[in-house]
């Protein structure tokens, strides 16, 4: 759960040791494992902070969310933000997922990644002529367009460029979706999107400018989403506005919902059903003829990864007691920034047999807001432990800095029993290296 409203019932552990599957992993030979490989194997082979990253349950849940949408064709427009990993994108991409970027780097990851520009639809608030420029070049399937003064500008890149571009018009249909304010995107004060007022005349600008050929309409409410009905709500609003649009002869071509697919994170949170909203996305957009396009990020990662720490140690402060870990709030910022939780659980099942402390669990970083978890009842960790802090697949490494100079975390994937490092950790000569001085300072 994104918000700090999570009612927390007993110890981490528990929940996570009787039910792995839920956060992506399994208990394998009285070992927690992804898939078959022991996170005490891995941080012994490659260290901590370590990401780690299962292919299986990324492939699990790019299966599930198509299988969902089966009776319908459907892009799964992978949201690059939640976790650009060259190895993610590249498992997605030949599993079939299209990207969804926000950034001329994102529209380079994707292609290197082997994603066919045709399925590539790009999103954001503030592009750069040079990014829309790349993206025209590359022939994506259609940019995504927040304002009347963005359509006039790619209007003029593609002029520019000699090329004739698809756009497509992304709507703001001030929807609440019940999840942290951070991440509510789609209601009327926030920054992304057009009036669903202001549509008809800019679809009628867009239709009027010979560079561009308007192919759908396109929303994103918000992320972190449990619950269908929001997804719902906002979808009947674009398909009222498809048949208007349509009336007046546009000739649209796809509908875009956007992303937002909610994962669990405590083990309170109910589970998305995906089926369920799959069902009654493809049933709404049959009748209109128009291909269904999704941009999730978090559903499709966010379980698939843990993140391993080793504990550093423990201190006493008053009342508080304190689980010091060599992860941080710039390997992953989520708590900080959002107070997400995320379930941190001891990789030694037998750990987990010890009677449970209330503590913090904190980083080495010099900054106050630097915790995993706040007043949470855990397994008492000792110095040079192994610890799991899980649904850390997406916002998780993409989000990450080397604040204080710490190295970002290494990266690996696992495949059955097959372990591969997908990031090494950087030195920090290697860090400094990456840096010129100027020459009245060079030495
Ligand atoms: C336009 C757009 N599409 C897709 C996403 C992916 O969101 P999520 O990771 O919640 O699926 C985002 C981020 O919220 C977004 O801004
Ligand atoms: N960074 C957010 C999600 C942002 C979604 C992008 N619009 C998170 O960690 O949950």
């Amino acid at each position: 759960m994104v918000s700090s409203e999570v009612v927390q019932t007993g110890p981490d552990h528990a929940p996570v040791f009787a039910a792995p599957a839920r956060w992506g992993l399994r208990v394998a030979s009285g070992r927690l494992a992804v898939e078959e490989v022991a996170l005490a194997e891995i941080a012994a082979a490659v260290g901590t902070p370590t990401y780690v990253y299962g292919a299986g349950e990324i492939a699990a849940r790019f299966h599930a969310l198509a299988r969902a949408c089966r009776s319908h064709p459907t892009l799964i427009a992978y949201a690059v933000k939640a976790n650009s990993s060259q190895a993610v994108l590249a498992h997605l991409a030949q599993l079939g997922a299209g990207a969804d970027i926000v950034s001329g780097g994102e529209l380079r990851r994707a292609l290197v990644a082997g994603v066919p520009a045709d399925k590539v639809v790009f999103s954001g608030v503030g592009k750069l002529d040079e990014e829309l420029d790349a993206a025209i070049a590359a022939g994506v399937r259609a940019i995504n367009i927040e304002s009347v003064a963005e359509l006039d500008r790619v209007a003029a890149r593609a002029r520019a460029l000699g090329r004739v571009t698809s756009v497509a018009l992304r709507l703001n249909p001030d929807i609440d979706p019940d999840t942290h304010p951070y991440l509510a995107t789609g209601l009327r004060e926030s920054k992304f999107g057009i009036a669903m007022a202001d549509a008809a005349g800019v679809a009628a600008r867009a239709r009027a400018l010979p560079e561009l050929r308007l192919c759908g309409l396109a929303c994103h409410i918000g992320s972190q989403i449990l619950d269908e009905s929001p997804f719902l709500a906002s979808f009947e609003r674009l398909c009222g506005l498809v048949r208007a649009l349509r009336a007046d002869g546009a000739p649209l071509r796809q509908l875009d919902l956007g992303g937002g697919m909610g994962i669990t994170y405590a083990p309170a949170d109910r589970e998305l059903d995906v089926e369920r909203l799959g069902a009654a996305l493809t049933a709404a957009v049959a009748p209109l003829g128009l291909e269904l396009v999704l941009e999730p990020g978090r559903y499709l990662v966010g379980s698939a990864g843990v993140l391993l720490t080793r504990v550093i140690g423990r201190k006493r402060s008053g009342e508080r007691e304190f689980v010091i870990v060599d992860a941080a709030m710039n390997d992953l910022l989520r708590p900080a920034l959002y107070g997400a939780y995320h379930p941190i659980v001891p990789v030694d099942l037998a750990a987990g047999e010890r009677p449970t402390i209330r503590a913090d669990v904190v980083g080495p970083v010099c900054e106050c807001g630097d915790f995993l978890a706040q007043d949470r009842l855990i397994a008492p960790a000792e110095p040079g432990e192994l610890l799991a802090v899980l649904s850390a697949g997406a916002y998780g490494m993409a989000m990450a800095s080397t604040y204080n100079t710490r190295p970002l975390a290494a990266e690996v994937m696992v495949r059955g029993g097959e372990l591969a490092v997908t990031r090494p950790r950087k030195t920090v000569d290697a860090l400094i290296a990456d840096e010129q001085l100027p020459a009245w300072l060079a030495r």
